[in-house]
């Protein structure tokens, strides 16, 4: 008998780690079939819920059907939640070590990553919000270069900042992990009741 097939959706991203991280930690449990499309969506301004919304309504427009639009803030307790949504451009700048010494003048170095998965089913379509959030201390770099500022950030409960973990360990923890674990439950409940989850449930 031959198996249906899965949806697909299209991941739109212009960062090939963080398409490398979602491939990781989705593995093939999610419900759609994922597909990529490396495209520079513009940089929006505004609080990241509103950011996320834009920024997955213009992937629609370009892709016209079904997308995926992630976007990641890195905040600062002692500046009010900055840099935030404007991370990017503080990295491009200031480079891990310049974003640790941004905190120089204050005693609490606390920070949280945040990442807002985004999904519409297509162009003029609604656009749904999934949240994840992970608390740590903005330290003086440490470990491998390969990503962002996965060097100046420690999650909170370990030792070693994001970049010295193992991506085991970080793709189990992070901020990532936690929003995409919000969209595969959805999506999984959303789907429970297709002849296919029926009988992959059956399965388990
Ligand atoms: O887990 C992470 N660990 C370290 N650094 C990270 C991580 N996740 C995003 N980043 C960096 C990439 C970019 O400098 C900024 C977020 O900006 P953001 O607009 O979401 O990413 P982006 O423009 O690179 O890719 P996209 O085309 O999906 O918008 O933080
Ligand atoms: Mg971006």
């Amino acid at each position: 008998m031959s198996v249906p097939a899965r949806r697909s959706v299209v991941f739109v991203t212009g960062n090939a780690k963080k398409l490398e991280e979602v491939t990781q930690i989705l593995g093939d449990t999610f419900p759609f079939q994922l597909l990529s499309k490396k495209i520079d969506l513009p940089e929006y301004q505004g609080e990241p819920d509103e950011i996320s919304i834009q920024k997955c309504k213009e992937a629609a427009r370009q892709i016209d059907g079904p997308v995926i639009i992630e976007d990641t803030c890195l905040c600062f307790k002692a500046l009010g939640g900055l840099p935030g949504p404007y991370i990017k451009w503080f990295l491009d700048k200031l480079g891990p070590e310049g974003l640790f010494k941004l905190l120089a003048g204050f005693s609490d170095k606390s920070a949280w990553a945040l990442c807002t998965f985004a999904f519409s089913a297509g162009k003029d379509e609604p656009v749904q919000l999934f949240r994840g959030k992970t608390e740590g201390h903005i330290v003086e770099p440490r470990g491998s270069r390969d990503f962002g500022w996965d060097p100046c950030f420690q999650p909170e409960g370990y030792e070693e900042t994001y970049a010295e973990l193992t991506k085991e360990v970080k793709n189990t923890i992070s901020h990532r992990y936690r929003a995409l674990a919000a969209m595969s439950a959805h999506f999984s409940q959303t789907n429970s009741t297709s002849p296919r989850n029926k009988k992959k449930r059956q399965e388990e």
